[in-house]
């Protein structure tokens, strides 16, 4: 647990004006943290919010952009490449979250060329893996989670960037948050599944965080199971309840 630092990442999806963006930028500014020795935060505003964001957000905190495209710059329409994003010095990506896997059909394959691009060009990625609740119910949670990262391991030999963000599709947005066992299985399971397949050093220096309606009432508890390694948060990283899920990497 000591060797891997806590880490917190504020997913602020498709919202924002420049009016809330400014408002939780400046409560995010005067709110109490741990020493970045204790805790990582990392936010990600939508990709036009990012300049706003980079100029007037704490140097303590980074930025993640919430998706890229899967090669580098040219004739792309819509895309953002890795290449811009590093040119911005944005050093997170979010790739793979379920929200993009089922409303846009990304593939365990494509995600996993992302990363491989993302992190060749030195970008951190922030890997989204879960199963939905009909692969819960029939027990397959470990079987979708192994086969959400088979792709990637077969791709990316360097894990010192890679953190994985376990968020149960059952649990993002619902309110139904898992229990502090539920993730912790799922955790262990995956750290499992790295030593397995990749090795036991990269199981044991991987970020594995938490996300699905994590709050401020809950994330004391998750964060003191010992798999989860800190949390990726969606609604309540849009309200000052984020620093007190930040403040949670104590409890750690
Ligand atoms: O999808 C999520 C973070 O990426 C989680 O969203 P919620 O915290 O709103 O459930």
């Amino acid at each position: 647990m000591g060797a891997r630092k806590f880490f917190v990442g504020g997913n602020w999806k498709c919202n924002g004006t420049i009016k809330s963006v400014e408002s939780l930028v400046d409560t995010l500014n005067k709110g109490e943290i741990p020493g970045t020795d204790v805790v990582e935060v990392v936010v990600s505003p939508t990709a036009v919010h990012i300049p706003l964001v980079q100029s007037s957000l704490r140097k303590d905190f980074a930025i993640a952009a919430q998706n890229a495209w899967v090669k580098g710059s040219g004739a792309y329409t819509g895309e953002l490449s890795a290449e811009i994003l590093v040119d911005l010095g944005i050093p997170w990506v979010i790739l793979g979250h379920s929200e993009r896997r089922a409303l846009i059909g990304e593939s365990s394959e494509l995600i996993a060329d992302k990363s491989k691009y993302c992190l060749d060009k030195g970008l951190g990625v922030i890997l989204c893996i879960g199963e939905s609740l009909e692969e819960r119910e029939a027990g397959k949670t470990f079987e979708v989670c192994a086969g959400q990262l088979a792709p990637v391991a077969a791709k990316i030999s360097d894990w010192s960037k890679v953190v994985i963000a376990y968020e149960p599709v059952w649990a993002i947005g619902t309110g139904k948050v898992a229990s502090p066992e539920q993730a912790q299985e799922t955790h262990a399971e995956i750290r499992g599944w790295l030593a397995d397949k990749v090795s036991a050093d990269v199981a044991a220096s991987t970020r594995i965080i938490y996300g699905g309606s994590v709050s401020a009432s809950n994330s004391d508890t998750l964060a003191t199971a010992p798999d989860i390694d800190g949390f990726l948060v969606g609604g309540a990283s849009l309200k000052p309840d984020f620093l007190k899920v930040i403040n949670s990497a104590t409890k750690a």
